[in-house]
């Protein structure tokens, strides 16, 4: 264990009972490391905060940045002590982690987690339930493209939604509990079913990271004197896909790999619909172009209007 340098902690809910006793983190980087800074920064969600990390460089930045009461390296030893354990690791690792935190939770203690794709993690996590431990499914639909517990910060959620997938029979008391939590980071609730989820998160934001990548590579592929040329006159369309495409290589592998039926869907219907502007283009049918940007901007106003943009 390392010595965390304490932080103050500041107000907000700090007048409310806070909905844990003791939240243990699991991979506290963007998202985990967000999650430690609104408990510290605004209080409401723990009395104690324990994070929990794989990598001893994690555990010692988080230990330094003083935003976790408590840093360990082992997970169950960590879990042994929750009253609520929240995995914010790669969707991928989800599964082995859960079966490492799991038997070491005590009794009534809440599983949470965050995964960006949602029946794939339950499938990995389902087999190591307990009958005592309820497990609520989530995920914020917040981020950034950067990673590690330097890119977190307290206000990340703020006016977000965040998503619950809560499996049938869970007590309503704990999904409850994890829909308040959410609340007091300031994020926006919704619940769905987890294959609703993993296709709505399809297309509203694992295609928009495959199509940056993608375009991406495509500029790479290109000349040499094109592609400096991309890059030296890259001032918005092109910029503006390169900030989601220095996202973290592992986080998207394992989504793309864990959502792989609902992206694939998505993207046929995307290349049908390109083809569909191509043949535009080519007969020059300018009421489809015209009808297709339109729609683009309406989207695009809602998004502000509803303050998600
Ligand atoms: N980044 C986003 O925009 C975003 C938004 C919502 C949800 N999510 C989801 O949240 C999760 C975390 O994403 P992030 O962006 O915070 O990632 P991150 O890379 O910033 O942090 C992940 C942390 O998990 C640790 N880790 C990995 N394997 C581990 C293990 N086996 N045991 C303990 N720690 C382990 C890593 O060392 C790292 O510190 C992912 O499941 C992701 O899909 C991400
Ligand atoms: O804003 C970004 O950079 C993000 O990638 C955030 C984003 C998204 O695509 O909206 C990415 C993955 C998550 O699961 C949720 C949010």
């Amino acid at each position: 264990m390392t010595p965390a340098t304490p932080v103050p902690a500041v107000t907000e809910n700090a007048a409310l009972p806070p909905v844990f006793d003791t939240l243990v983190v699991v991979g506290p980087g963007l998202i985990g490391s967000s999650v430690l800074r609104r408990a510290k920064e605004r209080g409401g969600l723990a009395r104690h905060v324990i994070a929990v990390d794989i990598d001893p460089a994690v555990c010692a930045r988080v230990a330094e940045l003083g935003i976790a009461d408590e840093v360990m390296e082992d997970a169950a030893q960590a879990a042994a002590k929750a009253d609520c354990v929240m995995l914010c690791v790669p969707v991928g690792a989800m599964g082995p982690v859960a079966a490492s935190v799991i038997p070491a939770m005590k009794p009534g203690a809440i599983l949470t987690e965050v995964g960006s794709t949602k029946v794939s993690v339950i499938e990995a996590i389902k087999p190591f339930l307990r009958p005592d431990v309820p497990y609520v499914p989530a995920h914020p639909m917040a981020g950034t493209e950067f990673s590690g517990p330097d890119a977190g910060f307290a206000t990340l959620f703020e006016d977000r939604w965040c998503l619950l997938t809560p499996l049938e029979g869970t007590p309503s008391a704990a999904v409850e509990a994890i829909r308040t939590l959410w609340e007091r980071c300031g994020a926006r609730l919704r619940d769905m079913t987890p294959a609703h989820h993993d296709r709505v998160c399809a297309i509203v934001s694992h295609l928009p990271h495959l199509l940056a990548f993608t375009i991406c590579g495509t500029a790479d592929d290109l000349a040499d004197e094109t592609r400096s040329e991309v890059l030296d006159f890259a001032a918005s369309g092109f910029r503006d896909f390169t900030r989601i495409a220095a996202s973290d290589p592992i986080m998207w592998r394992d989504i793309f790999l864990l959502n792989r039926e609902a992206l694939l869907e998505m993207l046929a219907r995307f290349m049908e619909d390109a083809q569909a502007m191509a043949r535009a283009i080519r007969w020059g049918d300018e009421d489809y172009i015209v009808d297709r940007i339109e729609r683009g901007r309406k989207i695009r106003k809602s998004l502000i209007e509803n303050r998600q943009a």
